[in-house]
């Protein structure tokens, strides 16, 4: 979650508290590819001044330079792509494959593994240092309790649409027609949907898992990362081995409705996930303050159990810099959960949860992400196709725009 809102507590993103395993875009910025090789060919025509030649420097980085691997500037654009999403990737599948047209020719039709290795490589030369220890640490934490943990439930652990969702969702995503999702949904305030998700016996043995897990976490006192800054309970699915049903959970059925609703932020391109669960209650969390999410789109289930308190609250949605600005009226919204029932939303939607004053509620959250929307955010400054306040500001200039013609056209009429 971002530190954001007023009155947050949130933490500077998922990815610190208990990281994601694939890369964010960031780290594909292209920049650093032309000054390394600007820096090159300086050392490279490096003259000592007396009249030798300089040897050639000795690289620091960490990675032979030999023969670095390298992509097309041509797409090939007849390649049709392999898929790699059952592989598990450290950067998400959907740059494998469309990567994979810029592949020298030599490697287009090599086997996946050469490909993975190939483009692997590559993506890690543009990895700053930190983000690759990062990631490793995470991948051995990961691997540690995945070796360890006995799972309670295996069949929780590949997706299984017919036992995981009612009846009514399944038919909806069969279809994946907007009115097939409108025909399932109510919308309580715009960009926010509220659906009948998953089976009472899912939910009974998703909570009963990570009972489990946490059972497990207090006999060996395995020291366990949270899902975020805010959350002190709650558990990180994708670290004891959900990772791949979840990854499919988004792709085959939040991504075809986000398609649809959230398109603008991503919601077609959605490409990797943080999916935990929280828990409130009893000795776990009170409530969550105001925040925003570190997704593009939230799905956010209640599991149950039996609860009083806990509703959501929404104050709209803001980019970066509007984040702080206060809320309308018609923004308002309240929601109480319903064990089943899931809630869709913009991660950019400001929210947080009451308190939950009685019993225990546990809350599964896939937050999803798009890091081909994170990078072209990068190159913007409007976002007025869905934060409310960059619309106001546009639409004011453009009333301004108007009142100024006007009045010119009516200088020049009354001066004719
Ligand atoms: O407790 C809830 O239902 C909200 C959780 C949430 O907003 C989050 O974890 O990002
Ligand atoms: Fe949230």
């Amino acid at each position: 979650m971002s530190q954001e809102g007023a009155g947050a507590g949130a933490g500077a993103g998922a990815a610190a508290a208990a990281g994601d395993r694939r890369v964010e875009p960031q780290t594909l910025a292209i920049t650093p590819l032309i000054s390394a090789q600007r820096k090159e060919a300086r050392h490279a025509s490096n003259n000592s001044g007396n009249g030798f030649v300089l040897p050639p420097p000795v690289p620091l980085s960490p990675y032979p330079m030999n023969s670095p691997n390298r992509l097309r500037l041509n797409p090939n654009n007849e390649h049709k792509p392999d898929n790699y999403n059952d592989l598990e990737l450290d950067f998400s599948p959907l740059l494998f494959s469309s990567l994979e047209k810029y592949l020298p020719p030599t490697l287009l039709g090599s086997s996946r593994d050469t490909k993975v290795q190939y483009v692997r490589e590559l993506l890690l030369r543009y990895t700053p240092d930190g983000e690759r220890n990062r990631m490793q640490k995470h991948r051995e934490y990961r691997q540690k309790i995945i070796s360890n943990y006995q799972p309670l439930h295996r069949e929780l652990y590949s997706m299984n649409a017919a036992n995981f969702f009612v009846s009514s969702f399944r038919d909806a995503l069969n279809e994946k027609t907007e009115e097939s999702f409108r025909s399932i949904m109510t919308e309580p305030s715009p960009g926010i949907f509220v659906f009948e998700m998953l089976q009472p016996r899912f939910c009974e043995k998703l909570l009963a898992e990570v009972e489990n897990f946490e059972k497990w976490v207090h006999e060996t006192k395995f020291r366990i990362m949270r899902p975020n800054t805010m959350n002190k309970f709650g558990a990180v699915l994708d670290d004891f081995g959900l990772e791949t049903m979840l990854q499919k959970l988004m792709e085959e059925f939040i991504r075809p409705i986000s398609t649809i609703f959230f398109n603008e932020v991503g919601g077609s391109t959605l490409d990797s996930h943080h999916g935990f669960v929280v828990e409130y209650g009893g000795d776990r969390d009170v409530d969550l303050g105001f925040h925003v999410d570190d997704s593009e789109v939230t799905l956010n289930v209640c599991l149950g159990k039996h609860f009083s308190g806990g509703e959501l609250f929404f104050r709209g949605v803001r980019c970066d810099r509007h984040v702080n600005t206060e809320t309308q009226p018609e923004e308002i919204l309240d929601y109480s959960h319903v064990p089943g029932r899931a809630v869709l939303h913009r991660g950019r939607h400001r929210h947080g949860a009451r308190a939950t004053t009685s019993g225990q509620r546990t809350n599964l959250l896939l937050w999803c992400r798009s890091s081909i929307f994170r990078e072209l955010r990068k190159y913007q400054n409007d976002f007025s196709t869905w934060c409310t306040e960059c619309q106001r500001e546009r639409n004011g200039r453009l009333h301004h725009h108007s009142a100024v013609i006007k009045s010119e056209m009516l200088k020049r009429q009354e001066a004719a």
